[in-house]
């Protein structure tokens, strides 16, 4: 049951207390609650989604993103050196679903060296892409699109599930003249733009078809799928609303010498009506906050580097340097070109008329423009070998087959007036952070590039949030070489009657007037990880083991995207899924 006051919770006493309920929270609460024996509560800072149009609709979601609102956290980064000194706002979903409930819905698990890396760093095989594929399928279900049109050569049906509980589709909308200058290119530009069926099967690189969370024409979140009222209305699940998790409270040591707490400590209500209350796990405490969250409510703990956190008056109960270090996210710039089409998403944002037809159309049969962001295809490219960079660089890709480079491939432009296409460019595997070579593995040390870290010991202040962009010579070089790709992209002959002209030519620009506009104009994708990696067992760095206990804790884990020692090639929401799955199944396992 999904609760608003925690005076109507049965109690505050459960097998497993979860915090958050985001991307991996709420699979662990469903999975974990097939078990009839086991009772779990769930605290989420957030609000309902219920009734939430621009979360529920596709295309509404850059509404979430305007300004603070009461769905996000609202935080700023702290100020990016890479960024000319930029602090940018850095959303986080404050909503019940987490950041699946406002992220823009594109489905990618990465490539399968990014988790055969897992696999390799941890020692655990159970981390590698053959050993997650079956979890994979147990979070999708492939779903038809709403406009039922032939997805045959659009996707591999092989690599798909349909027996899962979170809907995956190909678009149920159509920018056909659009979409085919898209395929077009990769005929006309093959070597340098192959199709690629599905880059989702673990093979990325190439063109292909964007795969969002979408099912019936609406967003599929972890609430409406994982929390779906079949779930939900489970009597031993039960989730509370509007309860921001301050710390873990009550800490003491095991026989063994490993801390334990007896319970966790959070503030719950609306506005200037909350109090604070304490839940007890009296098996396992799950932390699921995500990024930012699991690791702020760790160190106001008094888990995290010691000298760090004495320097601001919180008692130190576990020293674990690693603990918001290593925070990586991907850096990311946007083109636009005027076309000579009014075939693109302007036509609908730019006219009210038709907007509101597109409205009513999605609310009488979720079909139309509204069951779809407009991005139609995403482009997965590497670096040449022979680049300059790997002359002093090690490749930071988990392989020789992942991806350096991502173009998202969208149309329609955020002017008032004309029509446009738009490329999102992505670094997706910076190296603002330090690594060490060990054999052929990149290893995580610990500090250089991101992080999150506290700036009181108020576990309301919002955390120093650091996301190392665009630090290093890679990270620079790689962006710039994404924009020459994306021009070379439209240079296929396909476009040159489509396109008009770039909003602002990067073409002919020097190379430090190129790194100024990316200076002045990228921002991050929002895919942070990595601020409580997962390391080998006997590793002296790193915050949880393999089977995602805290090093030197009992009683406490950590299951989001914070765990993942590197960053997918990817976005990373399939990632958060994946490990909410595995780390659902491996607390089931220890308390069989
Ligand atoms: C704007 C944006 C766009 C994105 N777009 C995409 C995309 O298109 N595709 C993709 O694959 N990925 C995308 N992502 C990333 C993806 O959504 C995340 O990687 C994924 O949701 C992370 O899952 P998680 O379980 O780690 O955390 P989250 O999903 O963030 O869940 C954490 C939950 O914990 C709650 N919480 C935090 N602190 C506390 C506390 N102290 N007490 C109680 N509750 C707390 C939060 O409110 C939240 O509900 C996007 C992310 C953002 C922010």
């Amino acid at each position: 049951k999904i609760y608003e006051d925690v005076a109507d919770l049965p109690g505050l006493e459960y097998d497993f207390v979860i915090v958050g309920g985001g991307a991996a929270g709420n699979v662990v609460a469903n999975r974990l609650t097939e078990n009839p024996k086991f009772s779990v509560l769930v605290l989420e800072a957030g609000v309902s989604n219920e009734g939430v149009m621009d979360s529920i609709v596709p295309f509404l979601v850059g509404n979430l993103f305007t300004g603070p609102n009461a769905y996000e956290w609202n935080y700023t980064t702290t100020p990016q050196i890479g960024l000319n000194n930029r602090s940018t706002p850095y959303p986080r979903a404050h909503i019940l679903g987490g950041c699946t409930a406002h992220n823009g819905m594109v489905y990618t698990r990465g490539s399968a060296e990014d988790y055969d890396r897992y696999a390799a760093v941890t020692g655990d095989p159970g981390w590698s892409w053959d050993s997650l594929l079956p979890y994979f399928f147990k979070n999708e279900k492939w779903t038809q699109p709403t406009d039922h049109h032939d997805t045959r050569g659009q996707f591999n049906p092989s690599v798909h599930s349909t027996n899962g509980i979170n809907s995956v589709s190909l678009s149920g909308y159509h920018w056909p003249i659009f979409e085919h200058h898209v395929l077009q290119t990769t005929r006309e530009l093959p070597e340098e733009f192959p199709f690629n069926l599905d880059f989702n099967s673990g093979q990325m690189l190439g063109i292909g078809w964007l795969q969002s969370t979408i099912g019936g024409g609406k967003r599929s979140t972890s609430a409406t799928s994982y929390l779906a009222p079949k779930f939900a209305q489970r009597r031993n699940l039960h989730v509370l609303l509007h309860a921001q998790v301050s710390r873990l409270v009550h800490a003491q040591k095991t026989k063994q010498g490993a801390v334990t707490f007896g319970g966790v400590e959070f503030l719950q209500g609306i506005s200037y009506c909350e109090s604070l209350f304490t839940a007890k796990a009296t098996k396992e405490i799950i932390l699921s906050a995500g990024s930012v969250g699991t690791p702020t409510i760790l160190m106001h703990s008094g888990i995290g580097d010691r000298t760090a956190l004495t320097a601001l008056g919180i008692p130190s109960v576990l020293d674990l340097p690693s603990v918001g270090q290593n925070a990586t996210d991907q850096p990311f710039i946007g083109a636009r070109w005027s076309v000579n089409s009014t075939q693109t998403a302007d036509s609908i944002s730019q006219n009210a008329t038709r907007f509101n037809e597109a409205y009513k159309e999605w609310n009488r049969t979720h079909t139309g423009p509204f069951v779809e962001i407009p991005v139609t295809h995403l482009a997965w490219l590497r670096l040449d070998a022979d680049s300059p960079i790997f002359e002093n660089v090690t490749d930071p890709a988990a392989g020789p087959n992942t991806p350096h480079i991502e173009i998202s491939i969208g149309t329609g432009g955020v002017a008032a007036t004309g029509n446009f296409i738009s490329l999102g460019m992505v670094v997706l595997n910076p190296t603002s952070r330090e690594r060490n070579n060990c054999g052929n593995v990149s290893f995580i040390k610990r500090i250089a590039g991101g992080s999150v870290t506290l700036q009181s010991n108020n576990p309301f202040d919002p955390p120093l949030i650091d996301l190392g962009l665009l630090k290093t010579d890679f990270d620079i070089f790689t962006i710039r070489e994404a924009i020459k790709r994306a021009y070379r992209l439209v240079q296929a002959p396909v476009w040159r009657d489509y396109i008009i002209a770039p909003t602002t030519d990067l073409s002919n620009l020097s190379t430090e007037a190129l790194d100024q506009f990316i200076r002045n104009g990228a921002s991050a994708g929002a895919h942070l990880v990595s601020t409580a990696a997962m390391s080998a067992r006997d590793a002296s760095y790193g915050v949880v083991n393999p089977d995602l206990l805290v090093k030197g804790a009992s009683g406490l884990s950590i299951i989001d995207a914070s765990i993942l020692p590197f960053i997918t090639s990817a976005h990373t929401q399939a990632a958060a899924y994946v490990v909410g799955e595995r780390g659902a199944d491996l607390v089931k396992e220890r308390w069989r």
